[in-house]
Order: C-alpha cells, then structure tokens, then sequence
C-alpha cells in the first residue's frame, strides 16, 4: 500500500532533537568488523585480525574508523521520525555519509550524541534529509567524531513552491562533493567479494531496516532481493584504502566522505578503485559482476607522504 508524503519543512527543521548516549563495547566492535568483511578470507594471517580479537598480549581489539558511521543511528534511538515530516521509510535511500575522526574510536566507550536535522531539500522527485551528529566520549569530553549523514527519499519531493533548499544557512554545504575520478591507472585497486548473508550480519549492529533483510519490503522498495546496507559498502571501501594504501594503520583515516550511486546485492564482489590526491584518496567501488559504480568519494588522511 502507497503511503503519501506530507511535509512541513519549517517544523521539521525547528525540531530540537534530545541529546542522547549509548555506550558500546568490544563486542559491538569486532561484531562490525565481521559485517564489512573483515577477516573474511585470510583471518589467520590477517592484518585485521586485530579488528576482532586481541592479538600478540594486546589488550584491546582495534576500532575500524567506519564504526562511528554507527553514531547517527546510536543518536536518534527512535529512528528518523521528525514532526513535520511523513513519508514512506520503505522508500528511503542512503544517498551520502561524510564522517570526521577526531582521535581513535576507544574499543569501549559511553558516547554522547548532539544531533539536528541541518538541512531538508526539495528535488521534485525526492527530498532529501541532512542529519549532522557529533558524538563525544563521556569520560574525556572529548570530540569523537562528526556524522552528516544525507538521506534520499524518492517520492517525497514537491513539498516546496521556491527551488532554494530549506536548510541552515550556517550548514556547510558540499561536505560531499562529487568526485571527479582521475582517467589515468588507479595508484590500487582492491577486490573483496562480499557474502550472501552479508546484509543480515551487517543488521546486527544496529541498522534493522526490512530493506536489508525483507525480500517483500524489498520489492515495494524496487529491488528484486534486499540489497547491502550503504554503510556496509563503504565499509568495506574504506577497508581496502587502510590496506592498500594506509598499510593497515586505521588511525590514518581523518575523514571520509561517500555518495552511494547504486544498490549492492549481498554476494556481489566489490572492486575498489584508489588515487592518491591531496592529502588523501580519491576511491570508487564497483560491483564486478554488473561492472557499476556503486560507491565514490574522497578520504583525507594523517601523515599520507610518510606512509608510502
Ligand atoms: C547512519 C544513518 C544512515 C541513514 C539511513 C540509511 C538507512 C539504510 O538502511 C538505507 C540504505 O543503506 S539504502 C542502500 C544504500 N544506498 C543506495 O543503494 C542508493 C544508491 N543510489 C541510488 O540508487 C541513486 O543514486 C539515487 C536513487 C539515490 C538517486 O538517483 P536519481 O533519482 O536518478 O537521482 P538524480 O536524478 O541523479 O539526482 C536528483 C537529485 O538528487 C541528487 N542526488 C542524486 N544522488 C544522490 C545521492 N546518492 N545522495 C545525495 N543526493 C543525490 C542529485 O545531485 C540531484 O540534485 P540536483 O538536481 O540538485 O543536482
């Protein structure tokens, strides 16, 4: 059954979302690493064992920079529902996820969120929500991380009579530019074949939505199974650039940004692309199978010269 759109942007942006806290353990961290792959074809050798067990005496496991991707959902316990805004969940897209990295994530942590939707969009066809989430360590008080995670919801467009965006004017725009990708040989490329029970390991840390996991809500949704959470996507993406090119040292990740360009099917085999630019990686991941691009952005690194 349809559900119809109703929006009152002014409402919606004026909304002031509770601060929140959660905390998360080990557990929840080795538990993620598993759902983006890691470990999945050389785990007894493998430089990401640490990402899921403490080796040679070392006493905590190591926190994948992806992890705090998690923080938007550990922020808003009561999913995305803002006064003002109704519309179909089972047509909501992850279009974007930009995430910056303060100091490494602890394998422990009790985290505070502040969280407020920065900016709403008409696109005629969608509209498109921004949430931005800074997370801080309760102990410290220090900043952790920034999520600004950009939602797609195709049908909810036209709300808006004027095609200037309702948002923030303080909001940085942007923070996800579309990457021009480099027409010379990539400097790595990286292929991970992902599992068919991928999405419903993924789910586990938290993301539940029937999207992922429901072939019936997947349908209604266009899709002819459930398709790979985008977050597990670029997990994997930003696995392959602390292999190749951060030699294994997750703490090299600075900030990383992602627009998702095309669904996943869980079993697919992801290709990631990488140029070195800047301080940091111009990537794009391909599924190999449909030879698509499904995933593209730019990752800044610490200390890129002296790593290579
Ligand atoms: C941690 C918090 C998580 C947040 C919740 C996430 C919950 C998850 O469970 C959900 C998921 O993981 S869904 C899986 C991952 N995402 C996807 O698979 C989406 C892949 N992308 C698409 O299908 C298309 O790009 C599509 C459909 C997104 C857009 O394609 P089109 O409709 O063809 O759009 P197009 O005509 O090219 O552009 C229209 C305007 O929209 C902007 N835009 C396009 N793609 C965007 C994207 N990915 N993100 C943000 N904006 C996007 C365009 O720029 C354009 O705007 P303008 O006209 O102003 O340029």
């Amino acid at each position: 059954m349809a559900v119809s759109s109703e929006f009152d942007p002014s409402l919606a942006l004026s909304h002031k979302f509770p601060d929140t806290s959660h905390s998360y353990t080990e557990r929840d961290a080795a538990l993620y690493a598993l759902g983006v792959g890691a470990c999945a074809w050389d785990a007894v050798d493998s430089d990401e064992l640490k990402y899921v067990y403490h080796e040679n005496g070392q006493e905590f496991i190591k926190v994948l920079p992806t992890f705090a991707a998690l923080f938007t959902f550990n922020s808003m316990p009561n999913g995305f529902v803002i006064p003002g805004l109704e519309y179909d969940p089972r047509l909501l897209l992850h279009g974007q996820q930009y995430i910056e990295l303060y100091k490494p994530l602890p394998s422990n942590c009790h985290v505070n969120h502040k969280v407020c939707l920065a900016g709403l969009h008409d696109k005629a066809k969608a509209a498109i929500l921004e949430f931005e989430t800074k997370s801080y360590e309760k102990e410290s008080g220090d900043l952790l991380s920034v999520n600004r995670t950009t939602v797609y919801l195709r049908g909810a467009g036209g709300f808006s009579k004027s095609s200037k965006p309702f948002s923030y004017t303080n909001y940085p725009r942007n923070q996800v530019p579309t990457v021009k990708i480099p027409e010379n040989k990539p400097f790595s490329v990286f292929e991970d074949r992902t599992q068919p029970s991928q999405a419903l390991v993924y789910r586990l840390s938290g993301d539940y939505n029937p999207l992922h996991s429901d072939p019936m809500i997947a349908k209604v949704a266009g899709f002819s199974q459930p398709i790979l959470h985008g977050l597990c996507t670029l997990g994997f993406a930003v696995r392959a650039i602390i292999k190749c090119i951060c030699k294994g040292d997750q703490d090299k990740i600075k900030s990383i940004s992602g627009r998702f360009l095309l669904h996943v099917y869980p079993g697919e085999t992801l290709v990631t692309e990488m140029w070195l630019e800047g301080s940091g990686v111009i990537y794009r991941t391909l599924v190999k199978e449909r030879k698509r691009t499904v995933l593209s952005g730019y990752v800044e690194l610490r200390g890129l010269t002296s790593s290579l």
